[in-house]
């Protein structure tokens, strides 16, 4: 079945199971360019697993995903990962950086995996650590950082090369309350202006209010009784 032509992400009863060991049970979601959408629900309800399936992380075990009129879900490995590091962004609840590198660095690495030129790829890096209130560590290696820090320069490296589709699981996890609020708006208004989709998992009900919508999920599917479109309510 084709996707609908207004989804720039769309995915049709996923079914996932680790090993065995089942965590989504047939969700479908359809996401609109440039959309916030906030997937909740308690630990658990396969918040990640799903944003690893639609990111082409994961191939589910039957339904499908699509990005624009691409198929992710019968890809062969190297594409997927292409379509990973040229169209997507993913920030963890982890900053996973390279110590080697400097925080400028590691957030110009994707512009220049992509064959950017070095220039540009520095001055856009250093514009989005920036935005993300960490321009003072450019020149500082991760182990110098303290976590939020490190926090920020992933985000900055997720958004530097512009993707279509921002997969941010529980990216405030490793920050203090205070920071968490502050990175949030950074992350989703950087996002707003520069038109770029943003599927955020968390079990941080607050999450959905920065989100234009909120898919929550529950032992791997929508709520009992509702369509798993029906579960995506308006939030805002
Ligand atoms: N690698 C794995 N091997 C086995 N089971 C797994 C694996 N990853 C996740 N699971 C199980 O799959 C289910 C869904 O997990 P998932 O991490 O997607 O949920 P989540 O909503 O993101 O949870 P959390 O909020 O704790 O991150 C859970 O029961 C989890 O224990």
């Amino acid at each position: 079945m084709a996707p609908p032509d207004n989804d720039v992400l769309w995915a049709r009863e996923v079914h996932y199971a680790h090993g065995g060991s089942p965590a989504l049970l047939g969700v479908t979601l359809g996401v609109r360019q440039g959309e916030i959408i906030a997937v909740t629900g308690p630990r658990g309800c396969g918040k990640t697993t799903l944003l690893r399936c639609l990111s082409g992380q994961l191939v589910p075990d039957s339904g499908e995903v699509w990005f624009n009129s691409i198929p992710v879900h019968t890809l062969p490995p190297t594409s997927r990962e292409r379509l990973r590091r040229d169209r997507f962004g993913w920030v963890g609840d982890t900053p996973q950086l390279v110590d080697e590198l400097t925080a400028w660095e590691n957030a110009a690495l994707p512009l220049l995996l992509a064959g950017g030129g070095h220039r540009a790829a520095k001055r856009t890096a250093l514009e989005w650590l920036e935005r993300l209130d960490v321009g003072e560590c450019a020149r500082k290696r991760p182990g110098a950082l303290v976590q939020a820090q490190r926090q920020r320069v992933a985000i900055a490296r997720a958004l530097a090369h512009q993707p279509d589709v921002l997969f941010a699981d529980e990216p405030t996890a490793p920050l203090h309350q205070a920071d968490r609020a502050q990175v949030l708006r950074t992350l989703t208004s950087a996002s707003r202006s520069h038109r770029i989709t943003v599927v955020l998992a968390s079990h941080d009900p607050e999450v959905a209010t920065l989100a234009d919508r909120t898919l929550t999920l529950v032992d791997g599917r929508a709520p009992a009784g509702a369509p798993s479109e029906a579960a995506c309510s308006l939030s805002v």
